[in-house]
């Protein structure tokens, strides 16, 4: 359990200066389960230490795979192969992590032994029938309560590859779907409605697993091994998304944001903030870890309301709490929609962010599938965080040119995603606080 923490933000001083975010959440994750998997020892670079990423380490501590940890940010992972997991005694807490507990269940469904995954009160309201129903198709036996968490995976079972079409956008279904591809007989493919993070499919052909992929489809077939490889881990985008809105609603700011991973499918927010009229610019870009990386810099920009293009939505899911902030102080109104996926993450971010915005006097209108923001200026108030990690963060945001302090309450779930966000936000001119 977290202890509560409130925080204060109030405006600082004009943002400035270098401001290196953590290691990318949604790569930890796989990297973890892949080298776990696989046969030989994985060392892992970047790592993310956040309560989501540890969450996944030690339930595969749990289940039997050594790893270790030889400095922050580095795990050396000694891969017991595909058929090496052992069944545990206690059930499996993956915390916060939709991630964790969707990815684990796929991974789950193909062994011999019974498991239980278990999360924390945001996660066990978070549908899960969405992995649960496909890996049916496939062969799986997983009880849930009403589609919710606890699940109970039950091994033993033969699984048969599919070819699945997901009625919604998410990489986190389509990578359950793939880990229990590598235990099924046949083919497993997988058709999006729209593109989502390749970073499964990559990685899979990064440990040397056949898989064919491209925007919008990946398909595999089991009965192949996993070989131990490196992993260089990325800065997060949606980590380095807070920064990019404050920067440029803060006058005077500008601030560098080294070597941001900038997979296209993660860049959404890059996109809508630069139609807004952010001014944003990408240097130095190269490829690390097979990944596209470069450093983001951002220098305060009036901005101004836009229609956002539904087509954007996928790629920036994640950062959707910190674009309500960027809407709500631009001039004119912001229309989003498409992006009703918001209200099943680690709180109703619709919800969450119209009904915090409100409180801080901004005139905003909830529709079923997004929002109608009409800019101006922010007041003070107290907002709840909801255990949403991004909804803590987005309002300390919004502090940094409200006309009062704006608090939030219970922000210790920031460490899931974004540990040391206050020291590194104070550090280049947030002024935010332990609120007592
Ligand atoms: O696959 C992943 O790592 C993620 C996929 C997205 O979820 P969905 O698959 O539910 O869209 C995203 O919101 C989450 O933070 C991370
Ligand atoms: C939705 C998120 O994560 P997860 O689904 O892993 O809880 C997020 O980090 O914004």
């Amino acid at each position: 359990m977290n202890a509560r923490l409130d925080w204060s933000s109030r405006p600082g001083r004009p943002l400035h200066g270098s401001v290196r975010v953590p290691g990318d959440k949604s790569v930890s994750h796989r990297a973890l389960m892949l080298a776990a998997i696989a046969e030989g020892e994985s060392r892992i670079r970047g790592f993310l230490e956040g309560e989501d990423t540890r969450a996944t380490a030690a339930v595969l501590a749990q289940l039997g795979v050594r790893i270790d940890t030889p400095s922050a940010g580095e795990r050396v992972v000694h891969g017991v192969g595909l058929h090496g997991l052992r069944g545990a005694a206690q059930s499996l807490d993956c915390g916060n992590a939709g991630t964790g507990m969707r990815l684990l269940t796929g991974l789950l469904a193909g062994q011999s032994f019974d498991s239980i995954l278990v999360g924390d009160a945001s996660l066990s309201k978070r549908p899960m029938r969405r992995v649960t129903d496909p890996l049916d198709l496939m062969g799986a036996r997983i009880d849930t309560h009403d589609g919710l968490p606890p699940l109970h995976v039950h091994g033993g079972q033969l699984l048969q590859g599919i070819r699945y079409e997901l009625p919604v956008a998410s990489a986190q279904v389509k990578s359950a779907l793939l880990l229990a591809g590598l235990y099924a007989a046949g083919e497993t493919e997988v058709i999006e409605p729209h593109p989502t993070r390749d970073y499964t499919e990559r990685m899979l052909a990064a440990f040397g697993w056949p898989i064919a992929f491209a925007p919008g489809r990946a398909k595999l077939e089991g009965g192949h091994a996993l070989h131990a490889t490196d992993v260089e881990v990325p800065a997060d985008f949606s980590s380095a998304a807070f920064f990019l809105v404050a920067a440029s609603i803060v006058p005077g700011s500008e601030l560098r944001l080294p070597a941001v991973g900038l997979n296209p499918r993660r860049t959404g927010l890059l996109q809508a903030l630069r139609l807004m009229g952010a001014d944003i610019t990408v240097e130095q870009e190269r490829e690390a870890g097979g990944e596209p990386v470069g450093d983001l810099v951002v220098r305060h920009a009036p901005l101004h309301g836009v229609e956002l293009p539904e087509a954007l939505v996928p790629d920036m899911i994640d950062e959707f709490p910190a674009l309500f902030i960027a809407a709500a102080v631009a001039s004119g109104t912001t229309v989003i929609r498409g992006a009703a996926e918001l209200r099943v993450k680690e709180s109703d971010r619709i919800a969450t962010m119209a009904s915090g915005l409100r409180t801080l006097g901004a005139a905003i209108e909830e529709t079923p599938d997004g929002a109608i923001i009409h800019g101006g200026r922010l007041g003070g108030g107290t907002v709840e965080s909801h255990l949403d990690h991004r909804i803590a963060m987005s309002f300390a945001v919004a502090g940094l040119v409200a006309t009062d302090p704006v608090r939030v309450n219970d922000c210790s779930h920031v460490a899931t995603s974004f540990p040391g966000f206050l020291e590194l936000a104070n550090g280049c001119g947030f002024a935010l606080r332990g609120a007592g």
